[in-house]
C-alpha cells in the first residue's frame, strides 16, 4: 500500500488537520510528490489523467503511459459529461462515476461540485440504493474497509496502515438497514461511500481525510445467501453479546487510532442504531445520521413553515409514521422546539401521535423502547389505533412518513388531513424514490394545491397555479456534511443535541420562504456548499457554548471552517 507520498501545508494552529488548499478558491501551489509512472496514475488522489503537462511527464516518467494529448480539467469536465449523457440508465452513471472516483478524484468531484444537483441523484439517492442492491456486480476495486466478523481479531492491524494516518471522518455501517431497502449485507458499502462524497463535495473534506467502512456482521437477506457472487461474509448476522462485542472492539480500535476522529453510524437497523448511539456518544465525538441529522433537517423544514405564517410548533400536531431511528430522532427534537417555545412537557408530548406497522404506540405496549415509550399515548384507550382512524380523529396538521414503506399515504388519508387543516404539511420522507409514501404530485392533487410537501427522494418539479414549483428535497444531506466540518474545525470532543438544534436553526435561516411567500422550505441542492457553511458555523458556535470545545471566538471558527475547505483543482507537481 502506498503512503505519505505528499506533503500538506501545515495546520493553522491547534489540532486543525492539515490541509491542501486553503479558503474557497484553490491556492496555486506545487505539491512535491514521491509516485512516478504507473503508481502516480494509480493513485486517485494524485492522478490527473491527461491533465499531467508535458513537464510533469518528463519528472513523473509518465510518456508512453498516456497518450499524447494534454487536456485541462475543464476540458475533461465536459468529455465526462458528453459520456454520462450518453449512457442507458442512472445505474450506469452511478457505477461509471464510482469508476471516476477510483482513478481521479480531482475530476470526480470536479463534475460533483459543478453540477452538483444532476450528480446527486447519480451517487447519493435515490441511485445509491440500487448500487447497494447490485453491489456484488459492481465491485471493481477496493475502497474504504470491510471489517468482517471472522476476521475480527485483526481488525487493528487493518486499521493499523499508515495510508490511513490522515483520517479524520468516518462513516460506518452494517449494512441493515439500507435506505428503505432492507438488509444488504457488505453492500451496504454504497451508503457510507455515498455519504462521504456529499461531506467532499458539500463541505469541502478532503477525500484523503474520509473512511468508508462496512462491519460486515452477515446478512440475513436470502437472496444474497444464496448468490453465488455475493462479495460479503456469506453467514446469518451475528446478534446479542457477539454482535455488541464487535462493535466495541470497532470502536476502541478507531478511538486508539484516531483519538479525535468523528465517527458517523449509518443505516443500522432501528434495534441497534439507538443502543450504540447511547452507549458510545459520551465516549467519543459520534453521532448517528437516521436519528440526529434527519431530525435537524425535518425541524429545519418545519421550521421554516412555521416562520411563514408566523406560527408556534407548539400549536401544531404531529403524525409520525414510522417510530424507529428516524421517527423517534425526528420527534425528539421537535419536542425539544416545543419546550423552547414554552410548552409544558405533557401539553408538547399531547401534540404527538407516533406510529409503527402494528398501528399508534399505546402506553404500556410491551417491547417499546424508551424513545418510543416517550411518545405513547396514554388516552387513546378502547379506540381504534390504526393509521386512518388515528388520522380521522386526531386532526394532524403536520404528517411525517419515515416507514420505508411506498404508498402509505393514500388518497382517504390527505382528503382526510386537508379537510380540517388550512396548509398540511406533508412529509413523505422515505427513501429510495419508489419506497415513499406518496408522491408530491398526488399529495397536491388531493389537497388541492394546499400542501408543504418535501419528500426524502428528489422528485420532479410540480406545475402549481401555472407556475414550477421546485420539490424539496428533506434529506439529511443538508445536515452531515457540515456537522462534520464544524467537527474537524472545532475538534469537538462530544456531539450534542443541541448542535444539532442550531444546525436545524441555522438552515432554516437560509429557507427561501423566508422572503417569498411562494418560495420553498429549504434553499436548492445548488446551495449545498453555502448551507454546509452555515450548518457548520451554528454548530460550531453551539459546540463552543457547551463547552466541547476550546473557546474559539467567532472569527476563529470562521476561519478554521474556511481553511479546512478543499476545492477540485489540479495543482502543480513537482518531484521529490
Ligand atoms: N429523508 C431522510 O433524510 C431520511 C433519513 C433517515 C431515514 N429515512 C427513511 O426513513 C425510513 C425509515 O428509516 P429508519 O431508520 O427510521 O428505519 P427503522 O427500521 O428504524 O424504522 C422503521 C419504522 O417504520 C415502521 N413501519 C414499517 N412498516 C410500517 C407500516 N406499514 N406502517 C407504519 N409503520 C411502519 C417500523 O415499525 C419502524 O418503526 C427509510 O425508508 C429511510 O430511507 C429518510
Ligand atoms: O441516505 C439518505 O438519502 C437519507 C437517509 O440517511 C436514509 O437512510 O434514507
Ligand atoms: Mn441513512
Amino acid at each position: 500500500m502506498t503512503q505519505h507520498m505528499f506533503f500538506f501545508l501545515p495546520a493553522i494552529s491547534g489540532e486543525t488537520a492539515p490541509t491542501i488548499f486553503s479558503g474557497d478558491k484553490p491556492m496555486t501551489r506545487t505539491l512535491s510528490v514521491a509516485l512516478s509512472g504507473q503508481d502516480l496514475l494509480n493513485h486517485p488522489f494524485l492522478n490527473k489523467g491527461l491533465a499531467f503537462s508535458s513537464e510533469e511527464r518528463d519528472a513523473f516518467e509518465l510518456h508512453g503511459l498516456l497518450p499524447k494529448a494534454v487536456q485541462t480539467l475543464d476540458q475533461q469536465v465536459e468529455a465526462a459529461l458528453k459520456f454520462l449523457d450518453a449512457l442507458p440508465s442512472p445505474f450506469a452513471r452511478h457505477v461509471h462515476l464510482r469508476e471516476l472516483q477510483d482513478t481521479n478524484e480531482t475530476l470526480f468531484y470536479a463534475l460533483l461540485t459543478r453540477k452538483i444537483d444532476a450528480m446527486l441523484p447519480l451517487v447519493y439517492t435515490p441511485t445509491v440504493g440500487e448500487a447497494c442492491q447490485r453491489f456484488s456486480e459492481i465491485w471493481r476495486r477496493p475502497r474504504g474497509l470491510f471489517l468482517s466478523y471472522p476476521e475480527r481479531e485483526s481488525m487493528e492491524d487493518i486499521l493499523d496502515n499508515p495510508a490511513y494516518d490522515d483520517v479524520r471522518v468516518i462513516v460506518v455501517t452494517d449494512g441493515e438497514r439500507i435506505l428503505g431497502l432492507g438488509d444488504q449485507g457488505a453492500g451496504g458499502m454504497g451508503i457510507p461511500i455515498g455519504k462521504l462524497s456529499l461531506y467532499t463535495t458539500c463541505a469541502g473534506i478532503s477525500p484523503d481525510q474520509t473512511l468508508p467502512i462496512v462491519l460486515d456482521t452477515g446478512t440475513n437477506n436470502q437472496d444474497l445467501l444464496q448468490n453465488p457472487a455475493y462479495i460479503g461474509w456469506r453467514h446469518e448476522r451475528v446478534r446479542g453479546a457477539e454482535y455488541d462485542a464487535f462493535i466495541e472492539r470497532f470502536v476502541t480500535a478507531v478511538q486508539t487510532r484516531w483519538p479525535h476522529v468523528a465517527l458517523h453510524w449509518e443505516d443500522f437497523s432501528g434495534a441497534n442504531a439507538a443502543p450504540i448511539l447511547e452507549r458510545y456518544r459520551d465516549r467519543l465525538c459520534t453521532f448517528n445520521d437516521d436519528i440526529q441529522g434527519t431530525a435537524a433537517v425535518t425541524t429545519a423544514a418545519i421550521l421554516s413553515a412555521n416562520a411563514a405564517h408566523d406560527g408556534k410548533l407548539k400549536d401544531e400536531t404531529i403524525v409520525m409514521l414510522g417510530a424507529g431511528s428516524a421517527g423517534v430522532g425526528i420527534a425528539k427534537l421537535l419536542l425539544q422546539v416545543m419546550l423552547d417555545e414554552g410548552a409544558s412537557e405533557e401539553d408538547a408530548l399531547a401534540r404527538f401521535y407516533m406510529l409503527d406497522q402494528d398501528g399508534l404506540l399505546l402506553d404500556g405496549r410491551e417491547g417499546l423502547t424508551d424513545g418510543q415509550a416517550l411518545f405513547a399515548r396514554k388516552d387513546w384507550k378502547d379506540r381504534p389505533t390504526d393509521f386512518e382512524s388515528v388520522m380521522r380523529e386526531c386532526k394532524a396538521s403536520i404528517l411525517i412518513g419515515v416507514s420505508g414503506v411506498k404508498g402509505l399515504f393514500t388518497e382517504t388519508i390527505v382528503r382526510e388531513m386537508s379537510k380540517t387543516c388550512k396548509r398540511p404539511i406533508i412529509f413523505p420522507l422515505s427513501n429510495p424514490t419508489s419506497h415513499s409514501e406518496a408522491t408530491p404530485e398526488d399529495i397536491m392533487a388531493w389537497s388541492d394545491e394546499r400542501a408543504l410537501v418535501s419528500t426524502g427522494s428528489p422528485f420532479p418539479p410540480l406545475d402549481l397555479h401555472g407556475r414550477t414549483h421546485r420539490v424539496d428535497q428533506t434529506n439529511n444531506a443538508y445536515i452531515f456534511p457540515g456537522l462534520g466540518l464544524c467537527l474537524l474545525a472545532t475538534g469537538a470532543t462530544r456531539v450534542t443535541d443541541s448542535m444539532f438544534m442550531a444546525a436545524a436553526r441555522g438552515l432554516a435561516s437560509l429557507s427561501p420562504l423566508r422572503s417569498n411567500p411562494d418560495g420553498n422550505l429549504l434553499p436548492p441542492v445548488t446551495q449545498l456548499r453555502k448551507v454546509a457553511l452555515a450548518v457548520a458555523e451554528a454548530a460550531a458556535r453551539q459546540a463552543r457554548e457547551d463547552g466541547v470545545c476550546p473557546s474559539f471566538s467567532d472569527d476563529e471558527l470562521l476561519e478554521r471552517i474556511q481553511s479546512l475547505v478543499w476545492t477540485p483543482e489540479y495543482c502543480a507537481y513537482e518531484k521529490i
